[in-house]
């Protein structure tokens, strides 16, 4: 895998993970040379309206597939990001972050970061220099910690987007937090935040899109928490590609249906037909 990848315990760094997860990469680069061209012709357009994409173009899809070493000439081709996450950032760091970008892909550097506006300024200047498309803080660091990332990344193309509440949360979770009113309130109370610090994207699971939508129509939204059926492991607030897309998600991120599957190009098929008539 290319990312995400649980990382072997008890080994010291060496460039050899990152070696490693270069061979895996090129491995399966040729294998997906033809991939794309095998998918019907569908559209996903923009859920905010704008542009449509056609699997006919060179990107054709709006959908971020996270953790896809096995597709990403696939990736390329659809217009896809690939995600290097805590995971693979704390086995292969900046090096192998570097070896994705290196491959052309859109790369969504998901740190979550959440600490002392200094400390989260010192981090983002190690990684602001890096290609990426996409990096996450989390809204909770505050308005001083997200208007000082903001600023920290003014000068470059890489879009911030604040975590607001992990999908992973669910109903009883939020209620251990103590927090007044519904998870859903205080997903939107955070994403009011966020857009007030100066962020253009957020992140947050589909069931709140709707609620989003209304107050922020222009705000990016970064969707995890995408299964075929619920219930199945640690996301507690989770749905379907197509019910997220037609909520309004500019972005899903699908990990596991796909990282954990058999037949992980079969999985990416079978997402994409299932938004097909989008
Ligand atoms: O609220 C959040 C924020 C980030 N994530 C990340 O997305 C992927 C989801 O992977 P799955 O295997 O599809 O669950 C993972 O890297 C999370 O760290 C999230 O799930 N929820």
């Amino acid at each position: 895998m290319l990312s995400d990848t649980p990382p072997e315990r008890d080994i010291e760094w060496s460039d050899v993970g990152v070696e490693g997860a270069w061979r895996e990469i090129a491995k399966f680069v040729p294998r997906t040379g033809s991939w794309w061209r095998r998918i019907p012709r569908f559209y996903v357009p923009s859920p905010i309206g704008q542009d449509k994409f056609s699997s006919d173009d060179e990107t054709c899809c709006r959908m971020s597939i996270a953790d896809l070493g096995e597709t990403v000439e696939g990736n390329i081709r659809q217009g896809c990001h690939g995600k290097t996450g805590l995971e693979f950032f704390t086995a292969y760091g900046i090096a192998g972050v570097q070896k994705v970008i290196e491959l052309g892909v859109p790369v969504f550097l998901d740190l979550k970061l959440h600490d002392i506006p200094n400390t989260v300024v010192r981090a983002i200047h190690s990684v602001r220099g890096l290609n990426i498309a996409m990096l996450t803080i989390h809204v909770s660091g505050g308005r001083d910690m997200m208007r000082a990332a903001a600023d920290a990344l003014s000068e470059t193309n890489i879009l911030l987007a604040g975590v607001t509440i992990l999908t992973s949360i669910g109903g009883d979770d939020f209620t251990d937090f103590g927090v007044q009113g519904s998870l859903e309130s205080h997903v939107i109370r955070l994403v009011d935040l966020a857009v007030s610090a100066g962020l253009r994207a957020v992140v947050c699971s589909a069931h709140e899109i709707g609620a989003i939508r209304s107050r922020h129509p222009d705000v990016t939204l970064v969707v995890p928490g995408i299964r075929f059926d619920s219930g199945v492991d640690d996301q507690k607030r989770t749905k379907t590609p197509i019910d997220a897309l037609s909520d309004g998600a500019n972005y899903l991120v699908v990990g596991r249906p796909i990282t954990q599957s058999p037949d992980p190009l079969a999985a990416i098929d079978e997402i994409l037909r299932s938004i097909k008539m989008y």
